[in-house]
């Protein structure tokens, strides 16, 4: 690979030469100028790998140089510098497409595990990268679908996967956010290294420290050996928080000094541990009402909320249905070794009649159960078994009465079953979706029949 060429941004003399004089040590090529003017000009007339700007300049700021190389130059890196404790102004820098921060007085560590990872998104050797994020955009890849919501959200991928900044993915349960955090981390220049995906739900809160930040041996009862957390388990690579709205209050305090001070300290650890590790996160419940609610921190939110993805419903992209369903059916015969089910046109009506709402996940079992129950190769209506919802309403009773309650219960009865199914029987995730207390609903279930006392 040839010498690499970077273009540093700042006003100060002695800080320019200590970027200067360590990027040199990394057998990099440097060129520097003071102001916004001058790195315009220059910008417009050598070709760089990467840019490094400091915040404040005499004409001008960062996120204006971050705007133009976003506009100009989008395959160009430029990570900003920012004044000790202006975290508003990194968050700010990363939305507008910084690839990545560092504050001052800057840590040559971590500048240079910035740069490294920077050159990698510009190198010839990503080549291949490129080419990943080209077939993203086409029809064979991990998230399938071309609903219009789907091509926006593939395409931003994309884009933010190049940055550092950190994700939140937002989306009903079993919507894709694991997939769409998993393409990220495919597309941009941590691929090589880990993705360490974590269900903050699934840790009892005692073992929490331990697990995300790991323990020396002796440091409580049960520490029998040195244990390595998630974030060194990540380490150059990936975390991904799931259901992250599950941190108790103690841990995101923690999580947040982590993530900030890119280091963390191992239970028992006299010293911190640097860390380098991109933080994308998810979670189905809203965070923002979280926060409100006193529920979350709203640093943390900050901190995590650089950059919000949504992740289209099952519902508001129905228009996949028949491809998710090949796709679903084909890899459940490959697993099967047999060949794929079909779906008669009846079965097809009644799937793009269903609302899903447990999404790709529920489709997924859906057709599970089916392919199944089918007989021969083709998969029919009722071997669907989808919730009343989806079939036609009853008729009116001959009757003509309908009393209230009865209508009522049944209704009621309806809606808890479905958000039952969409959580594979998880009662306090039903709990949850419908905003009732875990006796609540316990309550419910046995006045509805549905469960005994
Ligand atoms: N666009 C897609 N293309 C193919 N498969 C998908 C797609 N979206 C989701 N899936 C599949 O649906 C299932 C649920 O996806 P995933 O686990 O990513 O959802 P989630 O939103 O993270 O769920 P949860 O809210 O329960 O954490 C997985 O088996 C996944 O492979």
């Amino acid at each position: 690979m040839g010498i690499q060429h970077v273009l540093i941004i700042d006003d100060e003399p002695d800080i320019r030469e200590l970027l200067e004089i360590t990027l040199g040590r990394m057998k990099l090529h440097t060129r520097s100028v003071g102001s916004v003017r001058d790195a315009k000009a220059l910008l417009g007339s050598e070709a760089f790998d990467l840019c490094l700007t400091d915040m404040r300049l005499p004409d001008g700021d960062g996120i204006e140089l971050v705007e133009h190389i976003q506009a100009h130059h989008p395959c160009l890196p430029v990570a900003v510098i920012t004044a000790y404790g202006s975290m508003d102004t990194a968050v700010q820098a990363l939305k507008s497409g910084a690839f990545d921060f560092v504050s001052k007085p800057v840590d040559l560590t971590t500048l240079r595990d910035l740069v490294s990872s920077a050159l990698k998104l510009s190198a010839p050797t990503s080549t291949a990268r490129i080419d990943r994020a080209h077939e993203a955009s086409q029809e064979n890849d991990n998230l399938l679908g071309n609903a219009p919501a789907m091509l926006r959200l593939k395409a931003t991928i994309a884009k933010l996967a190049r940055s550092q900044a950190p994700v939140y993915i937002l989306g009903e349960s079993g919507s894709g956010k694991e997939r769409v955090a998993q393409e990220i981390h495919r597309l941009g220049p941590r691929a090589e290294r880990p993705l360490v995906p974590v269900n903050c739900g699934a840790i009892p809160a005692e073992l929490m420290e331990s697990e995300f930040f790991g323990h020396i041996k002796g440091s409580f009862t049960g520490a029998v050996t040195d244990k390595q957390g998630l974030f060194q388990a990540a380490q150059g690579g990936t975390l991904f928080l799931d259901e992250v709205a599950e941190l108790p209050l103690h841990m995101q305090v923690k999580l947040l000094r982590a993530i900030q001070e890119r280091a963390i300290k191992p239970v028992g650890a006299a010293r911190e541990i640097a860390v380098d590790v991109r933080i994308l996160s998810a979670s189905h419940k809203d965070l923002a009402t979280e926060v409100e609610n006193g529920r979350f921190r709203q640093d943390l939110y900050y901190r995590l909320n650089v950059i919000e993805l949504k992740v289209p419903s099952l519902r508001e992209r129905l228009e996949d249905l028949p491809r998710l369903a090949d796709y679903i059916l084909g890899r459940l015969a490959e697993r099967w070794g047999e060949s794929p089910r079909r779906l008669s046109g009846a079965a097809m009506t009644q799937l793009a009649g269903y609302h899903y709402p447990g999404n790709v996940r529920e489709l997924e079992n859906i057709l599970e159960r089916a392919a199944t129950l089918c007989d021969g190769d083709l998969i029919e209506a009722e071997d669907l078994q989808l919730p009343r919802a989806a079939e036609p309403p009853a008729p009116a009773a001959d009757t003509g009465r309908e009393p209230l309650e009865e209508r009522l219960a049944h209704e009621e009865k309806r809606v808890i079953l479905e958000a039952l199914e969409a959580v594979g029987g998880d009662r306090e995730k039903t709990a949850q979706r419908l905003g009732l207390s875990m006796r609540q609903l316990g309550f419910r279930l046995y006045r509805l029949g549905l469960e005994g006392p």
